[in-house]
């Protein structure tokens, strides 16, 4: 296992409390143990951080997170997360058996891909009115679809036994439901499985009511 000690410096993690795509690296490298450091982009003040020319030379993308690490800076959440896999293979968040990484990646593509990115704050502030069916919409529809599959894969958690990135993707995208007030009794697999996860240390404390930039109203 490569870890972090020895490295000249610290990862630094670009993000934002409650973006649930920094959730997500910031669950990675707590499960990883990987010590780092936070650059908090406020996505809200000053019309947002992340629009200013200093962040777009960082990620181009305006948006967080993005991590330096190893001398790069990288961005996109899960490309981030196959990063830190591959350098710090321990604990393991893809499974060994292709048939489960595969059921890992499809659970990862259908949040990150199918989910997250039509209810994230940018497409949000452009559809104008109505901005709370919208997102319940499309989180409902993603959720229609992962219910069943998860009924198929998981076992303690999102496939088997074991936490996987599935596990990392889902539990930030619950709390974006919740913050959308979704009615998630139709979803009770996913609901058993965010529980057991909610319980577990590193998913605490990279929770968005502790981070260095949560604001104090909304501490935990
Ligand atoms: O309301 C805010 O404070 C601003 C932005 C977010 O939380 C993050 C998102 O755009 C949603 C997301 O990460 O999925």
């Amino acid at each position: 296992m490569i870890s972090s000690v020895g490295r000249l410096n610290k990862p630094v993690l670009y993000g934002y409390y409650r973006s649930s795509c920094s959730w997500r690296v910031r669950i990675a490298l707590a499960l990883k143990g990987i010590e780092f450091e936070q650059q908090a982009i406020n996505l809200i003040k000053d019309g947002g951080q992340q629009l200013t020319e200093q962040y777009k030379a960082i990620n181009p993308m305006q948006q967080v997170p993005a991590l330096s690490i190893d001398g790069i800076t990288l961005s996109q959440s899960l490309a981030i997360i196959h990063y830190i896999e591959e350098t710090r293979p321990e604990p393991r968040l893809l499974p060994a058996d292709p048939k489960q990484r595969a059921q890992v990646r499809m659970i990862c593509d259908i949040i990150t891909s199918g989910i997250q990115p039509l209810q994230n704050l940018y497409v949000i502030q452009k559809i104008g009115t109505e901005k709370v069916q919208w997102a319940q919409h499309f989180i409902n529809r993603g959720f229609d679809a992962l219910e069943p599959i998860l009924k198929k894969t998981a076992g303690q958690y999102c496939v088997g036994d074991e936490i996987s990135m599935a596990d990392i993707c889902l539990v930030p995208q619950v709390y974006n439901a919740e913050r959308f007030k979704v009615d998630m009794s139709p979803f009770p697999t996913m609901r058993r499985i965010n529980q057991s996860l909610c319980e577990i240390e590193a998913f605490k404390v990279s929770h968005p009511s502790c981070q260095p930039d949560t604001p104090d109203d909304l501490r935990a």
